[in-house]
């Protein structure tokens, strides 16, 4: 293969989040693509259960089903878990750390938790909530998710400052999320503490829910995977 010249890095785990089509499921797969993200949020233009059954997620063989939540109630997130075969849990909204304890209690054990932190303007407010999150989170979440805060609770399409992350010891591997494209991903190279994964979604699509496959695939094969 006649790879061209790579212009950034990317980090050994790739996320594709907003996923409502099954064809474009299984092509992701064949892709090596790490997480497959299905929105439960019944708000957002990419609320899977507009588009598929809850049972063709569950027919779905993958080890990185990865459910997005926006303040759910414990028994409906659990109930879908179950019944879609979730790995992972993402918790987009403004849940709190009693609410994951909880949470966790009444998940399958080996089903793991992410914990959006929304990231607003550079300043000193947005830095000590970032650091208060942080410490009152870390030991009952998996990993960190840090997203742009906008209007919307996710899917906006936008950056945060990414060297507001330099400013932080991270204590859980963390996706970098928030309008991530092929315009900007090369700035994860002026972060000091690397992210676990990537979260792709609005920047990849051809419209809410509909992927473009062949954008992702070109992103990929610039770099491959775990280059930082
Ligand atoms: O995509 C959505 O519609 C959405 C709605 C509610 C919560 C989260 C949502 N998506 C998540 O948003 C981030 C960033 O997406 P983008 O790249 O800015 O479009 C991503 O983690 C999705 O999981």
């Amino acid at each position: 293969m006649n790879l061209q010249p790579s212009t950034y890095n990317l980090p050994p785990q790739l996320k594709v989040c907003g996923l409502t089509k099954p064809d474009q499921i299984q092509e992701l797969i064949s892709m090596k693509t790490d997480f497959l993200g299905f929105i439960f949020y019944e708000k957002s233009p990419r609320y899977v259960l507009n588009q598929m059954k809850i049972v063709d997620i569950l027919k779905i063989s993958h080890p990185g089903k990865t459910g997005v939540f926006v303040n759910e109630k414990i028994e409906t997130v659990t109930h879908i878990a179950k019944k879609a075969g979730l790995h992972l849990i993402q918790l987009h909204g403004d849940e709190s750390e009693d609410f994951i304890i909880e949470l966790r209690q009444k998940l399958e054990p080996s089903i793991k938790i992410i914990k959006v932190i929304r990231i607003g303007n550079n300043n000193e407010e947005t830095k000590i909530k970032i650091k208060e999150t942080i410490n009152s989170l870390i030991s009952v979440v998996d990993y960190f998710l840090f997203d742009t805060d906008g209007k919307a609770f996710g899917g906006t399409g936008k950056q945060f400052d990414w060297t507001l992350l330099n400013e932080f010891k991270i204590p859980l591997p963390y996706f970098l999320s928030g309008g991530i494209s092929e315009e900007n991903i090369e700035n994860i190279n002026l972060l000091n503490q690397k992210p676990f994964a990537i979260d792709i979604n609005s920047k990849f699509e051809i419209e809410p829910g509909n992927k473009d496959l062949k954008k992702i695939k070109k992103f990929i094969s610039k770099s491959p995977k775990g280059t930082i």
